[in-house]
């Protein structure tokens, strides 16, 4: 009888964090010594926050910004903001007369992390918008001029959301245009077996493990799953 087994593709095992010390090394080593003062501030004030875990890690930001140099970008939209971390980076990395479109339903974080930025000089940048993403994407979308007209975007929110972020996002951007996802390995739970993963982290575990699937599979865009932080998933449109 034919064997059900499960094949798994031959690989070479480079995985290269596996430890919290070399974690430690990465973040002391490449990213703090080159982390904006304001930045800094910010990651700093976040703590006294009772969901202070959920900003983004300064070391997909410091790749987030690399990637915005690299691509020029202008004009981007950023779902999910928090108290501002990768917006406050995204605002100083963008020329001038840059824009960035911040869509969160808390506005009371953004408030929170919002002195630093307008220290920084850089709110001009900025137009925060409190509320679901969904509709504001939609409203986006109504009007042409937005349509193919991003360079870069970062989603960062709700995870049963992420299918739906894709659809709209890949129609405000240009092709060529970036879009980043955070959280993609969510905190390596996607490769735990079910009943090894956290309880609390199951809901999120199966989005997280529907998206990828789904975004390998999506040859609108090219892909790059990058193992920094919690795991970004970086995509260009074609
Ligand atoms: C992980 S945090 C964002 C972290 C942020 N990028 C940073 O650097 O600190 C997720 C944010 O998404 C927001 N959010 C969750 N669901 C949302 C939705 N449906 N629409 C808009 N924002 C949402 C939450 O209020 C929260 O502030």
């Amino acid at each position: 009888m034919e064997s059900k087994a499960k094949t798994t593709t031959p690989f070479i095992d480079k995985g290269l964090l596996q430890t919290t010390e070399l974690y430690k090394y990465l973040l002391e080593t490449s990213v703090y010594p080159r982390e904006a003062e304001s930045l800094k501030e910010l990651r700093a004030l976040t703590l006294s926050h009772p969901w202070a875990v959920m900003g983004t890690a300064p070391d997909a930001a410091q790749f987030m910004a690399f990637i915005l140099k690299l691509i020029n970008a202008k004009k981007t939209i950023e779902i999910g903001v928090f108290t501002g971390y990768s917006l406050l980076l995204t605002a100083l990395t963008i020329p001038d007369d840059g824009k960035i479109t911040a869509i969160d339903v808390d506005r009371s974080a953004y408030e929170m992390g919002l002195p630093v930025i307008e220290k920084a000089g850089v709110k001009h940048k900025i137009n925060f918008i409190e509320s679901e993403a969904l509709p504001i994407l939609g409203q986006l979308l109504m009007q042409p001029e937005n349509r193919g007209t991003f360079d870069f975007a970062f989603v960062d929110a709700d995870k049963v959301n992420y299918t739906n972020y894709h659809e709209r996002v890949l129609e405000l951007l240009r092709p060529g245009g970036v879009v980043i996802y955070d959280n993609t390995l969510w905190g390596g739970s996607v490769a735990m077996p079910e009943h090894l993963a956290p309880v609390r982290m199951l809901g999120t575990r199966s989005d997280a493990i529907e998206f990828n699937n789904y975004l390998a599979a999506d040859a609108r865009v090219q892909i790059s799953q990058v193992p920094l932080g919690d795991g970004i998933t970086m995509c260009r449109r074609l």
